[in-house]
């Protein structure tokens, strides 16, 4: 296509919503007429399909819930009048709570206020709260956050390492949906354990956000934890970052989270529209769809082009791949759906794998996420008239260039500056075309049936490992792994029971193991006296 045709092409297709001085450039993906009028009635359906699931429809027939994010930002359009009490309610007692903590009315025992915040969830407990406060956090913000977000020891050191000095000023908030996620509660028990270990009661630090009737909201009653605050069994983890599970934390820190509800609304408005070229979301999911046949066939590597949205990646890995990332349709037919999602942000990743973007195997489309205001003030010249903002902006340029002309297909974001409108529009957007998408592949995207295999096998292994701690130290002689299997009775288990004595070891556990761990079959295995 000649310059003119493309300038053309770029003017036809761009979406802007003056609101939010947002726009969208879905020009450089190769797409032609005939393919939009193919993909129409799909749009129909998904439109339609929308509709419903905002009425209070059961979006996620396999697990018999209604989809309710959307209503989050918009009270007044839940299905009926508890639901509606139920996010004012919620909305007004954050407010409340981060007014009263930042004011020291509510305080804890042994100091004159709260000064951090140890934020301890996973997945959707995690990705959006660390999206904001890396976006958004002023830089000297109310409370200082961290977050355990795993069950790693060492993490979990790093993390409390420099809170072992301020936990009397520490507010843990402790987030889990269903409220029993193994590694959410492993960090709290740690935390619990560094509060035991400094003599402070943790019940006065303690916060939950967690389901109705869970196990942490029960703990957290029966512990005489501070607060605890509710998270709806209609809004999904990973679409739950504008409900009390971002929303507390980014009050906390000083974030204006009103202005993050009305972007989003705004955004919800505009993508509301059932109408392909006016709709910003469903120019989006025809953007990916034609990107990989429908099929997920390329990967959207995400490029963001300002430091502080750096995690906007990583929260749409999870948003986007384990919504579409589906083994069957809703049909029950076998269809392997997905789309792959990375990227940190440009121009840093340029001189890192930009390289194999460029000229490598093409199985991609990028996305660029532009913002136009540089900074608060001015900027100095870094050569004549020409300042650091001029260049981030001409690598953007350039590269977007670049790959189209190898024939790699780009979609561009536009936003005018990263503030709470913009980050709250930019959630709204992604999960509204993560929805509308799901219906154009015909899969639910509110469930997440595959994530529960690995955490099955996990807790099978923890028993085996107690199987076998207790075979060893009931046979009182070193026995050879596949003596070990039998006196447990799980010889077909035996290279999980390898790993599990040689991680034992490793770690002081309580076994002694003679010979080389490289040769597995030559090991004598004795629980220590
Ligand atoms: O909030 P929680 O119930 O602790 O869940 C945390 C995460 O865990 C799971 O593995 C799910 O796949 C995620 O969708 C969820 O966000």
């Amino acid at each position: 296509m000649d310059a003119a045709s493309l300038w053309q092409r770029y003017q036809d297709w761009l979406y802007a919503h003056d609101g939010l001085g947002f726009y969208l450039d879905i020009s450089r993906m190769r797409f032609d007429d005939r393919f939009v009028s193919e993909m129409q009635p799909k749009f129909d359906k998904a439109f339609a399909e929308m509709e419903k699931l905002e009425a209070g429809a059961i979006a996620n027939p396999d697990e018999g819930r209604m989809v309710g994010h959307y209503w989050l930002r918009d009270a007044d359009l839940a299905p009926n009048g508890q639901l509606k009490a139920e996010i004012k309610d919620t909305l007004a007692a954050i407010d409340t709570f981060a007014t009263k903590i930042h004011s020291g009315e509510i305080k804890p025992p042994n100091a004159p206020k709260f000064t951090d915040i140890l934020s301890i969830g996973i997945g959707g407990s995690a990705l959006g709260p660390q999206f904001v406060a890396e976006a958004l956090a002023p830089v000297v913000p109310n409370l200082n956050i961290h977050f355990l977000d795993n069950t790693d020891p060492t993490g979990i050191d790093r993390t409390l390492a420099p809170l072992r000095d301020k936990l009397s000023s520490t507010l843990v908030l402790v987030i889990s949906k269903s409220g029993g996620t193994p590694e959410t509660r492993n960090g709290a028990i740690e935390a619990k354990a560094a509060y035991a270990a400094a003599n402070i009661p943790h019940g006065p630090h303690f916060v939950a956000i967690t389901g109705h009737d869970s196990k942490l909201e029960n703990m957290a009653k029966a512990e005489g934890w501070l607060a605890a605050f509710p998270m709806h069994d209609w809004v999904g983890g990973r679409t739950s970052e504008l409900s009390a599970v971002g929303l507390l934390p980014a009050a906390l820190q000083g974030i204006d989270i009103h202005q993050m509800l009305a972007g989003a609304k705004e955004m919800d408005e505009a993508t509301r529209i059932p109408e392909l070229k006016q709709n910003p979301a469903a120019l989006l999911a025809l953007a990916w769809y034609f990107a990989g046949n429908g099929k997920g066939e390329k990967d959207m590597v995400v490029l963001p082009y300002k430091d502080s949205l750096l995690l906007f990646s990583r929260y749409l890995q999870q948003l986007v791949m384990e919504s579409l990332g589906k083994e069957k349709d809703l049909a029950g037919n076998t269809v392997y759906q997905g789309i792959a999602v990375y990227g940190n942000k440009g121009s840093t990743d340029q001189h890192a794998y930009v390289q194999q973007l460029r000229e490598g195997v093409p199985n991609f489309f990028m996305t660029f996420i532009e913002v136009l205001k540089d900074r608060d003030g001015g900027s100095p010249e870094v050569e004549p008239g020409v300042t650091c903002g001029d260049y981030l902006s001409g690598l953007l340029q350039g590269t977007r260039q670049a790959l189209y002309e190898n024939n790699r297909d780009s979609v561009t974001v536009t936003i005018p500056e990263v503030n709470e409108r913009t980050v709250g529009a930019l959630i709204a957007l992604y999960e509204r075309a993560v929805g509308l998408y799901a219906t154009l592949v015909n899969i639910n995207a509110y469930h997440q049936p595959g994530v529960e295999a690995g955490k099955k096998a996990a807790a099978g292994v923890l028993q085996l490992q107690t199987k076998v701690v207790a075979a060893l130290q009931e046979a009182q002689r070193p026995l050879s792994l596949v003596e070990l299997a039998t006196a447990a009775d799980t010889t077909e288990q035996i290279e999980f029971i390898y790993k599990i004595i040689r991680h034992l070891a490793a770690n002081n556990r309580g076994v002694t193991v003679e010979g080389n761990l490289a040769q597995p079959a030559e090991l004598k295995v004795t629980a220590k006296r």
